[in-house]
């Protein structure tokens, strides 16, 4: 059966990491029907807006939706609801991918290109689960107000609900079955209502459907602490959408480069995913060959694992990245010299 994939590539280095996924695709030789259009600020200069309406239609009838990155000083006198950022908002409600899975593992060839001492990170696997629809990036009310006396105020609102918080916990707890079976919950209980409700809700849930997995909970500064204290005692990760952003960049350099780290966001079952890596338009190092583009072609793996049902041609490429890294060829990021392409080329060569 042939399946469908919508290539948005985006701003600054999205297409040029997008490109190498498509080499890297049509090296694989699989029966995928490929479209593309324009995104973020690309969007923006062509149509006028970060995503259009046909856009968002191509998404929702396409398997899987693969982006590189949006964003870039050209476009930040837009309005704020017609940002590149928004456009990329937009598309992932529009999608109600609610469970973001980014899957944060230390190469052990790249042990050294951690921050961190190689033992603290040799080894590593951590899945984090950041819930993606909902919290402080969609709550209401939100915006900017004129107090009228020279003040302005600005307003975001976290809010969850019991049904959010069980659909993203539900994919956590299924997936640490299938792992180390250890659920880490993170949330700031301490100050916020909405915390509160987190814990408690993943708590029941855990009681009432997944008691055989261990669950912890951990306030969030605390786990951004633990993360480059002894990152290893992580399995699963589930957090909401702004502590999931940050705990995740953070956790990318623990594996040596935002370059690596890819994601899958995941709605419910049957539905598209939205397939991006975690990092953004990279506007200091665009247009001159520098990206790395592995989070980028993981993305890729990820959408043929979870959208096309293709787990070997997925470990496939997941493997061919691995060995291209082993045997030496690295972009500048993770201390090598090897351009764009030239990573691209070699990861196609170790398929
Ligand atoms: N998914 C997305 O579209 C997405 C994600 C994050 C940020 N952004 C946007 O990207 C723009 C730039 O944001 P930023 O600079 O804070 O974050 P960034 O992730 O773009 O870059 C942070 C740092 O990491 C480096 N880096 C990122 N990806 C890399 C790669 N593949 N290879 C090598 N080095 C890489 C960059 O050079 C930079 O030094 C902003 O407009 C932001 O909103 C978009
Ligand atoms: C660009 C921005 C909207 C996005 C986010 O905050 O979710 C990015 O940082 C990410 O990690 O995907
Ligand atoms: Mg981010």
């Amino acid at each position: 059966m042939t399946h469908s994939l919508l290539l948005l590539p985006g701003d600054g280095i999205g297409p040029e990491v997008i490109a190498e996924a498509e080499t890297v695709l049509n090296a694989a030789a699989l029966d995928i029907a490929v479209h593309r259009a324009p995104f973020g600020g690309a969007s923006i200069d062509r149509h006028g807006a970060a995503i259009t309406d046909e856009t968002l239609a191509r998404a929702l009838a396409s398997d899987a939706v693969l982006t590189g990155a949006v964003g870039g000083p050209q476009w930040s006198s837009q309005p704020y609801d017609n940002r590149p950022e928004s456009g990329l908002l937009k598309l992932r409600e529009a999608m109600q991918v609610f469970a973001n899975l980014r899957p944060a593992r230390c190469f052990a060839a790249l042990a050294d290109a951690s921050s961190l001492k190689r033992h603290l990170v040799e080894g590593l696997d951590i899945m984090f689960v950041r819930e993606l629809v909902g919290g402080v990036y969609f709550g209401q009310p939100r915006g900017i107000e004129d107090l009228g006396n020279g003040q302005r105020r600005g307003v975001n609102t976290q809010v969850y609900t019991t049904a959010e918080i069980h659909r993203v916990a539900r994919t956590a707890f299924e997936l640490a079955r299938g792992r180390r079976n250890r659920v880490c919950s993170v949330e700031k209980s301490n100050v916020m209502e909405a915390g509160l409700l987190w814990k408690e809700e993943v708590t029941a849930l855990h009681a009432a459907e997944y008691a055989d997995v261990e669950l912890s909970h951990m306030l969030a500064d605390n786990c951004a602490m633990q993360l480059v204290k002894a990152p290893k005692q992580f399995d699963v990760i589930l957090t909401d959408n702004l502590f999931g952003d940050m705990l995740s960049d953070e956790a990318a350099m623990l594996t040596g480069s935002l370059g690596l780290l890819p994601s899958a966001a995941l709605g419910e079952a049957g539905k598209p995913g939205l397939y991006e890596p975690i990092h953004g338009s990279a506007p200091d190092i665009a247009g001159q060959g520098l990206a790395n583009p592995c989070a980028a072609i993981l993305s890729l793996a990820m959408a043929i694992r979870h959208s096309f049902g293709d787990a070997a041609n997925a470990a496939r490429i997941e493997r061919a990245v691995e060995a291209a890294i082993d045997t030496g060829t690295r972009t500048r990021d993770i201390g090598g010299t090897a351009s764009t392409a030239q990573m691209g080329a070699a990861i196609v060569q170790h398929l």
